[in-house]
């Protein structure tokens, strides 16, 4: 089941000064930062009250962020939401006619099997799934 959102994220040209600027929009400093090879990001997180933001990267050009940026141009990225059973959900969904984007959940950032779907398939916003992992 989907619960609450559990992140957006932003996709930045310059990590640094994107929170310098967030720093000061929000008046809080970021609470970690963390580089996942994997998705060729490196990340940054804000948390006001309920709502984390996930400030992304690109660690090289063939990243899907520095993809997204050179079309898109940096801001909203992604939503992801939590859920209990990522495996669960993702069966559901895909049962339903979405298009995930890996058969498998993989590791992604601040302790979190995620997911995603492709936005050719969700009305054209990216969505991810979480679900924390439990030592
Ligand atoms: C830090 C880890 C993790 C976490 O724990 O939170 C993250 O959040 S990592 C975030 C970065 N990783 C990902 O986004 C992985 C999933 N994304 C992908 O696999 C790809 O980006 C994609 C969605 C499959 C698109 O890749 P590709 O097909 O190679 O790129 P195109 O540029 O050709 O895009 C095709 C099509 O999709 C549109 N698009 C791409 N990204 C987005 C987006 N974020 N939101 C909305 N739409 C998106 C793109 O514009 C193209 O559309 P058309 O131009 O109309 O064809
Ligand atoms: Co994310």
């Amino acid at each position: 089941m989907m619960k609450n959102v559990e992140h957006i994220g932003i996709a930045v040209n310059e990590l640094e000064k994107a929170e310098e600027l967030f720093s000061t929009l929000f008046n809080i400093m970021p609470y970690k930062r963390e580089n996942i090879a994997s998705q060729g990001v490196i990340t940054s997180f804000f948390r006001i009250n309920q709502t984390k933001i996930e400030l992304l990267e690109a660690t090289g050009p063939d990243s899907v962020i520095a993809k997204f940026i050179e079309k898109k141009g940096e801001g909203f990225h992604h939503l992801a939401f939590e859920v209990d059973d990522i495996q669960l959900e993702m069966e559901r969904l895909k049962k339903e006619g979405f298009t995930l984007l890996s058969e498998a959940p993989v590791i992604g950032a601040d302790n979190k099997l995620v997911c995603f779907l492709h936005p050719k398939s969700t009305n054209g916003m990216l969505i991810e799934l979480c679900q924390e992992i439990k030592s």
